[in-house]
């Protein structure tokens, strides 16, 4: 294709999205690389002057868990969430806000846009209650478990994000949610990610994680295209397992809650993000509800 027909090809497209709130969700896995971290928000800066709303929503598992290893504690997972004592939330709190988040900010403002951080206390912008008791079977005998510090999104307050969007300027929110007595939770990203794209009224909720897209159970193809019951039905098969669920769950919660739109693609390949949103074929896994 010439240079003329990709810029033609990106036109309409363009013209639908102007205006358009989009939260795109940047994955721990698909930030460790971190020159394609530069190309990733090279596309949201274009996107941004293109007349997308853009918000960032980031994760950091990877780090935290590297950064809980280097001090000598051992990470814990139920159902994907990780149990958060005292010392684990200082430092998910430490990896997200004070080193992600301040450091996506930094990408928007070298690539010429203006980013905000935020936690979850910024404008009361995101406010959870402690997750209850967990089920596990240790041994075949069902044992509860106290996740800790760990939070359920109870309210999304978006008027903080709204009136940074009317400013010009890029939200980038770390998962740190407060309670209704001020202290911090860990939620997870995917599950934020997606109830702030449907207080927002989202139009799309773009998920970049370290795969290609939705794939099949043996893993040699990905559906470029599926309705909701059709990915409903992928979780129930078994198809979709792990890390997938809760991101594929939060696009469900989205398309149930008025968002048009769920995406799921790789943010570890460059310049993904342009290519799913501005040509016919898109390039990972577009969620609708109805095809
Ligand atoms: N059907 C599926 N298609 C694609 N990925 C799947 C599927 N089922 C499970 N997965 C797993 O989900 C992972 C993504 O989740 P996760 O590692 O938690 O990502 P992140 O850290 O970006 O939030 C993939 O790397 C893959 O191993
Ligand atoms: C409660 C809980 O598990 N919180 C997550 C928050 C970060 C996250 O979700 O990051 P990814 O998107 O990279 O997985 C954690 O501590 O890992």
């Amino acid at each position: 294709m010439n240079r003329v027909d990709v810029l033609m090809e990106a036109m309409p497209y363009i013209q639908k999205f102007h205006g358009k709130t989009v939260v795109v969700k940047l994955g721990g896995h698909a930030m460790v690389d971190p020159d394609v971290l530069d190309t990733v928000i090279q596309d949201v800066v274009l996107l941004h002057y293109v007349g997308m709303k853009i918000v960032i929503v980031h994760g950091g598992g990877p780090e935290i868990t590297n950064k809980m290893k280097a001090m000598g504690k051992e990470p814990k997972f139920v159902g994907g969430l990780r149990i958060t004592d005292n010392e684990t939330l200082e430092i998910a709190q430490m990896v997200l806000v004070g080193k992600i988040n301040d450091g996506i900010v930094s990408l928007i403002a070298k690539f010429g846009a203006a980013g905000v951080g935020l936690s979850g206390n910024d404008g009361n912008l995101l406010i959870a209650k402690k997750m209850a008791m967990q089920k596990i079977m240790v041994n075949e005998i069902e044992e509860e478990v106290d996740l800790g510090h760990v939070g359920e999104i109870e309210e999304v307050n978006p008027e903080i994000l709204e009136r940074l969007l009317e400013s010009g300027y890029i939200p980038v929110i770390t998962p740190i949610a407060i309670d209704r007595k001020g202290l911090s939770l860990n939620v997870n990203a995917d599950t934020a990610a997606g109830d702030i794209a449907i207080a927002l009224n989202a139009y799309k909720f773009i998920n970049m994680s370290d795969i290609d897209g939705v794939m099949n159970a043996q893993r040699t193809r990905i559906y470029h295209r599926l309705n909701y019951s059709e990915a409903m039905n992928l979780i129930k098969d078994g198809t979709i397992v792990g890390g997938m669920i809760p991101k594929l769950s939060a696009c469900l919660k989205c398309l149930d809650n008025g968002v048009r739109h769920c995406h799921i693609i790789n943010g570890n390949k460059d310049h993904n993000l342009l290519i799913e949103l501005f040509t016919h074929d898109g390039i990972g896994t577009m969620i609708k509800k109805k095809s």
